[in-house]
């Protein structure tokens, strides 16, 4: 059974690889298992809504956690492989991908049953070079990469693309680079590409297949919720979105959220790397589905109270304009 590791750094587009993964007609069934950071699940939210088997692995970092959870799920996985062709795992962006890589190969019972075919990367083609500077899981994410795929370059020059990819060539030599807007690359240099070499691996990295990988992660990184079930002013709440983005987007690694607008049919869904905020209305809410707001912050140092303060003052039953002035 073939297994791709999606992985990248916070916001790179790893879920946008996915989606177009989950709909383009490529005659292949997918299992996915899915792993983000923060206490409040977002991802599968924006997954697209597909008949592939999605499971979340919420409880952690995957890249801490292999032992455990991501071994029980490809085992009961293969108890039903008649029902797909492949695997497909999305780490969150904090991920180093070595420990999630080894694990296909020191465990016997994975190892057996399951081929690692490749590690995609995504990168930020904005934000990798100061993600390199300030994250050493960024730098991991870069060297154990199979495929690269160079996304966002809508949002650079020529010559900054050039010294990006520079980038990324002094980091790892012989990966194939992919440019692409929205990771529109074609899915078949993506999948079934029997890329991983395990002694290249071992070039990089001579204990890749020793017990135990001490991955640290950066712990300045943390991460917060907010949720409420009370409908949200669009009027409100989307100045003040892009006040907290413009005002803490430095510091602010991502930020995402699924929105309840009070009379609006349609989940509204925000999302922002840094400075870069993106709305949009989504699917409607279904019947049984609670309307509830959620956002989700990862980034460094944030103010949770003041934000949350901001937040709550959004709430189309809060006689205020107050919001705005946090
Ligand atoms: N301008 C631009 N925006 C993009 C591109 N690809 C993705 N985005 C946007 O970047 C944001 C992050 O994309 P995702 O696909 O959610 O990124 P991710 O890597 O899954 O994010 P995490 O799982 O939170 O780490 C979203 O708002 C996307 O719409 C691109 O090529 N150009």
């Amino acid at each position: 059974m073939p297994v791709t590791v999606l992985t990248g750094y916070l916001g790179a587009g790893k879920t946008t690889l996915l989606n177009r993964i989950l709909t383009e007609q490529h005659g292949k069934r997918y299992a996915v298992i899915v792993n983000e950071f923060g206490e409040v699940g977002i991802d599968n939210d924006l997954i697209v809504d597909t008949d592939e088997e999605v499971f979340e692995m919420n409880n952690g970092c995957i890249c801490c956690t292999v032992r455990g959870d991501l071994i029980r799920i490809i085992e009961s996985l293969m108890r039903r492989r008649d029902r797909f062709d492949a695997i497909l795992i999305e780490t969150t962006g904090l991920a180093d991908p070595a420990p999630v890589a080894q694990t296909f190969f020191v465990d016997d019972d994975v190892r057996q049953k399951t081929k690692l075919d490749a590690i995609v990367t995504v990168v930020d083609a904005k934000h990798l070079l100061c993600e390199l500077d300030h994250a050493h899981e960024a730098q991991e994410q870069l060297a154990f990469a199979d495929i690269v795929i160079l996304n966002k370059t809508d949002l650079v020059a020529p010559t900054e693309l050039k010294a990006v990819e520079a980038r990324i060539r002094r980091i790892n030599p012989t990966a194939a680079i992919r440019h692409s807007i929205r990771c529109n690359v074609p899915l078949d240099e993506v999948l079934d590409r029997a890329a991983f070499d395990l002694n290249r691996v071992l070039e990089v990295e001579p204990d890749f297949l020793d017990a135990e990988h001490d991955h640290e992660h950066d712990d300045h990184v943390t991460s917060f919720s907010l949720v409420t079930e009370a409908s949200i002013d669009p009027r409100k709440f989307l100045p003040w979105i892009q006040m907290i983005t413009q005002k803490f987007g430095i510091d602010m690694l991502r930020m995402k959220g699924i929105l309840a607008f009070k009379g609006d049919e349609d989940r509204f869904v925000v999302q922002a790397v840094h400075m870069l905020l993106e709305g949009d209305h989504y699917r409607p809410w279904k019947k049984m589905e609670k309307r509830v707001s959620r956002l989700v912050f990862i980034g460094r140092n944030l103010p949770k109270g003041l934000i949350e303060d901001g937040f709550l003052k959004c709430r189309a039953d809060v006689d205020s304009v107050e919001a705005l002035n946090a």
